[in-house]
C-alpha cells in the first residue's frame, strides 16, 4: 500500500535519482547590479539552450496568490467558465478548457486548462483592452497587475543587458515590448488535474507508443526531419518565466539528442526560457528550444500538476524579423543562417502568434497539416 502523500505545495517529492537535464543558474539580483560575469552567463544561456534557471527574482511572494486565483476559477462550472473560453479565433487570453488544442499531427488533445490574462488588461484594468474575465479573476485583479508588472520588469531587465551584447542601441527591445501597444503577453496559471479530481483528462495513445504529451512539444521553424538535430524556433513569446510549485512534468529536447529530457524543480528558482520572437529579433543567435510538457513523474503524478507563466511579447503590430537593420552583429549572424533566411516575409508578431493558436485548435483541425501550420514549419523550402 502506497503511503498517502501529502498534497501541499511547493511539492518537495520530485525524483531525486531521477536524470534531468542540467541548466544554467541565472541570479537576477546580480544582473541587476550589473555584474559582467553574471550577464556573461545569462549570455551563455541564451545562446545554448535558450533555458535557464532564475533565481533572486523578487517574483516570489506573488506566486502563490496567482495559484489561487486559479484554484478559484478553475473550480467554477464549467458553463461559467465557457464564456470566457480563448475560442477558436485566435485570441489567447482568456480560459483555456482542457482537450481544445491539439497536441500532436495524430490529433490528440491537450490534458491541461489554462487561465491567461493578458498583460494589455491586468495593466489597464478596468479598461477593457482584450476581454473581460471570470469573475475569480475580476476579484482578484489586483493580484494579476502586481504578478505582471513585476514579471515584465524582471523580463525586460533581462533583455536590456542582451541586447548591449548584441549590439542593438539602447532601448530598441524595450520598444518593441512597450505598454499600451497591444501583444500576446500574459499571465498563464495551468492546472492538470490528479486523476479523480474534476476536469481530468487522460493523455492519448501518442505516435511512439508513448502516452501523448498533456502539452505538445512546440517545434517550429524546422522540417520534421530537422527536429531532432537541429535547434528550432517555439512559442510566440520574446521570453517567459516559469514557476513549477515544484512539479515537474517539463521536458526539454536538447539540440543534437532524440531524447526528451526532464527539467528539475529547484525551490525558489524559476525556469526561463527565450522565445520564437526574441530568437528572430536576434538572428537566430538566441535559441529558442522545443520543449513539451508531460504527466510529472512518479511520485508526483498522483497529485494535480500546477505551473505559472509570464509570456514577455512584442507588441502584435512589430514586424517579425531579425533586426538587422540596428545591429551589424545580428545582420552577421543572419545573413548566414538558415531559419531565418526561410523566414516568411511580411509577418508581424500578431499575425504570426494568431496563426500558431488558430491552427491548434483541436475544432481547427482538418488533419496533420493543421498542426503543421501550428507549428510554424510550413515555409521551409522544402517541405512539401
Ligand atoms: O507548465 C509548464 O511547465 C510549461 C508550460 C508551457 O510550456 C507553456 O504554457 O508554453
Ligand atoms: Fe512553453
Amino acid at each position: 500500500m502506497v503511503a498517502p502523500q501529502s498534497s501541499s505545495y511547493p511539492r518537495t517529492d520530485f525524483p531525486e535519482d531521477l536524470e534531468c537535464h542540467p541548466l544554467l543558474v541565472v541570479d537576477f539580483a546580480k544582473i541587476k547590479s550589473g555584474d559582467e560575469q553574471e550577464i556573461d552567463q545569462l549570455y551563455k544561456a541564451c545562446t545554448a539552450l535558450g533555458f535557464f534557471y532564475l533565481k533572486n527574482h523578487g517574483v516570489e511572494d506573488l506566486t502563490e496568490p496567482m495559484f489561487d486565483m486559479g484554484k478559484a476559477t478553475f473550480e467554477l462550472p464549467l458553463e461559467e467558465l465557457m464564456p470566457f473560453e480563448q475560442g477558436d479565433s485566435g485570441m489567447s487570453a482568456g480560459y483555456k478548457r482542457a482537450g481544445s488544442t491539439n497536441v500532436d499531427a495524430k490529433g490528440n488533445v491537450d490534458t491541461v486548462q489554462f487561465i491567461n490574462v493578458a498583460k494589455d488588461d491586468a495593466l489597464a484594468y478596468p479598461e477593457v483592452r482584450q476581454r473581460t474575465y471570470p469573475s475569480t479573476v475580476v476579484e482578484r485583479m489586483d493580484t494579476a497587475t502586481a504578478f505582471v508588472r513585476k514579471s515584465d520588469e524582471v523580463l525586460q531587465t533581462l533583455m536590456a543587458v542582451l541586447e548591449v551584447r548584441l549590439g542593438l542601441p539602447k532601448g530598441t527591445l524595450a520598444e518593441l515590448h512597450k505598454e499600451g501597444d497591444i501583444s500576446g503577453s500574459e499571465s498563464r496559471c495551468i492546472l492538470k488535474p490528479a486523476e479523480g479530481e474534476k476536469g481530468f483528462l487522460k493523455e492519448g495513445d501518442g505516435d511512439d507508443g508513448n502516452p501523448a504529451a498533456a502539452i505538445g512539444a512546440h517545434t517550429d521553424f524546422g522540417r520534421p526531419s530537422q527536429l531532432l538535430t537541429s535547434h528550432t524556433l517555439s512559442r510566440v513569446r520574446a521570453v517567459s518565466m516559469l514557476h513549477g510549485r515544484g512539479c515537474g512534468g517539463l521536458q526539454v529536447l536538447p539540440p543534437g539528442t532524440s531524447k526528451w529530457q526532464h527539467i528539475r524543480p529547484l525551490p525558489g528558482h524559476a525556469v526561463c526560457n527565450v522565445g520564437d520572437t526574441l530568437s528572430v529579433y536576434s538572428g537566430n543567435i538566441f535559441k529558442s528550444n522545443i520543449h513539451r510538457v508531460v504527466p510529472p513523474p512518479a511520485p508526483q503524478n498522483m497529485h494535480a500538476r500546477w505551473s505559472l507563466v509570464y509570456f514577455l511579447r512584442p507588441g502584435y503590430d512589430n514586424p517579425l524579423r531579425p533586426l538587422s537593420d540596428k545591429s551589424e552583429i545580428i545582420r552577421a549572424h543572419a545573413e548566414k543562417d538558415p531559419a531565418m533566411q526561410a523566414l516568411p516575409k511580411g509577418e508581424t508578431a500578431g499575425s504570426w502568434f494568431k496563426r500558431r493558436i488558430v491552427n491548434q485548435r483541436a475544432a481547427n483541425r482538418k488533419g496533420p497539416e493543421t498542426w503543421a501550420a501550428s507549428r510554424g514549419t510550413e515555409h521551409t523550402p522544402d517541405k512539401a
